[in-house]
């Protein structure tokens, strides 16, 4: 295969100066040197890990208060704050390489880039038999958008914590930093709520297709939480209401409008379920799951859903939004909500996920105006549990096919109509899975699309080029092969 470039990495870098006099082959005693600090530290653990297997290296890993030692990797950490939070500065010289960066966030990231630069056989399991080049130069990197994401929609299908931690696995390859879970719908709830416990024994026993379901103890969930952590991603839990919600109503019909229990669901419609906006112990239930949510999730956001509610209008649905918003900010979380919350009063923060298909909302503009920010994730390009094409086995078509170029084809900062750049925190790719099953189907439905979702969230418009970012997307095809990941070779990448 052709040698790696500075230029081939995805997402695009916001500075590439290759120097090919500085090309150097990563000797077998190289050493990983880090900052004295436990996180660089635990990024160097990280790095040695990835590049261990295919290179059949020890790759020892040791930090700067050591003699220097053999040429190697250097992590550096630096208080260059004109890299920002998440940037980094990556050199490639023919004494080694070194990664700098302001946090232990920037090096890990700097540490994505470097897997990228060596040939794609760095993804086998296995030692295998290569010339470990890596092309010279710098690059120096940081990214447009703080919010980077995918969502899992783990209610309709479950999926257990080790398919979760695949997918963080992939999310932190393209430098994307939070992964929203839409825990609940009324299909299946799936995190435990010691207060609660109905919720999760009889809510989380089924899911669409009648299957066993599942649910995460506090244990699991804590267990998603680190492993998310340790890749520099941040978890941000759902609990979808007023609507999504009849798993809940079939545990507590108190919870119910009628006061009885509905039979549990296993279908794919959507907006029939409501909790009652009029009971007091429909905000006693709430504040006791969002309380119980918020202190599992080190993150700073909580999604609290509000969509396709569509049996609670108006005033009841505006009350009702303003008294859960209220009870999120008592938790010390910022609320999060798709775009239906927006004729809700503001509340410090707040930010509206805008899946919206035609690039205009009024609603969504005026709650912008009043201080929200948006999640960009426009139905016809970011949702990926939309077909490919009409032959894809899984997914849906309601907002249409997106092939990979329509999921890269727009741009987040100015999708919304009169929404300004700066009002924007970022992007995220939902999958929705009520008819995704497994990990192999998650991986094809992701991949070759989330890439291109990674690339608008990191990197400049102006870097912004579909035959380039084809090419260089050709280039993954072999190494998600070799790491054993399921893909859609789809016909509009020229793959090798
Ligand atoms: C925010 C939102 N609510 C709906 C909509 O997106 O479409 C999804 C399928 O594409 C569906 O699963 C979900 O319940």
């Amino acid at each position: 295969p052709a040698p790696v470039r500075l230029a081939d990495v995805v997402p695009a870098p916001q500075q590439v100066e290759p120097d090919a006099a500085e090309d150097w082959l990563l000797p077998p005693d190289a050493v990983i040197v880090a900052s004295a600090d436990p996180a660089a530290l635990t990024v160097a653990a990280h790095l040695a890990e990835l590049l261990r297997p295919a290179t059949g290296y020890p790759l020892p890993v040791t930090d700067t208060t050591r003699p220097a030692s053999a040429g190697g990797i250097a992590l550096a950490l630096t208080d260059d704050d004109s890299l920002g939070a998440e940037g980094y500065r990556l050199a490639v010289t023919r004494a080694g390489v070194t990664i700098t960066a302001v946090t232990a966030t920037g090096l890990f990231y700097g540490a994505q880039t470097l897997r990228q630069l060596l040939p794609p056989a760095i993804e086998s399991p296995v030692p295998i038999t290569e010339r470990w080049m890596l092309p010279g130069g710098t690059i120096t990197d940081a990214p447009r958008f703080p919010y980077r994401g995918a969502m899992l929609d783990v209610a309709r299908h479950f999926f257990a914590v080790e398919d979760v931690l695949r997918v963080v696995d992939h999310l932190a390859r393209y430098k994307l930093n939070h992964l929203h879970l839409h825990l609940t719908d009324d299909q299946g709830w799936r995190i435990a709520v010691d207060s609660w416990p109905k919720l999760t024994t009889v809510g989380g026993a089924t899911e669409v297709g009648g299957g066993p379901g599942g649910h995460y103890t506090k244990a699991d969930y804590l267990r998603i939480v680190s492993y998310a952590a340790a890749h520099h991603v941040t978890v941000v839990p759902e609990i979808d209401l007023p609507g999504h919600t009849n798993s809940a109503l079939v545990a507590y019909p108190e919870l119910a409008p009628d006061k009885v229990a509905p039979p549990p669901y296993t279908g794919t419609e959507v907006g029939f379920s409501y909790v009652d906006p009029t009971d007091e112990r429909t905000y006693d239930f709430i504040a006791d799951v969002l309380g119980e949510v918020a202190a599992l999730t080190p993150g700073p956001w909580l999604h609290i859903g509000g969509d396709e509610a569509f049996k609670v209008k108006g005033e009841v649905y505006t009350g009702f939004v303003e008294r859960t918003q209220r009870i999120v900010a008592d938790t010390g979380k910022i609320v999060v909500g798709w775009h239906q919350l927006a004729p809700a009063a503001h509340v410090d923060g707040r930010v509206l996920q805008w899946w919206g298909t035609n690039g205009a909302d009024p609603g969504t503009l005026e709650a912008v105006r009043r201080g929200a920010r948006l999640i960009l994730s426009p139905g016809n390009h970011a949702y990926l549990d939309m077909k490919y094409d009409p032959d894809t086995p899984v997914g849906h078509d309601w907002a249409g096919l997106i092939d990979v170029r329509r999921a890269y084809d727009w741009d987040p900062g100015s999708h919304v109509t009169g929404v300004p750049d700066a009002a924007v925190l970022g992007v995220e790719a939902p999958l929705w899975t009520e008819s995704v099953t497994s990990l192999a189907e998650i991986e094809f439905m992701l991949l070759p699309r989330l890439p291109a979702i990674a690339e608008l969230g990191w990197s400049s418009p102006a870097t912004h080029d579909w035959a380039g970012f084809r090419d260089r997307l050709a280039g993954h095809g072999p190494r998600w092969a070799t790491a054993g990941i399921t893909f859609h070779r789809a016909p509009e990448v020229p793959w090798p």
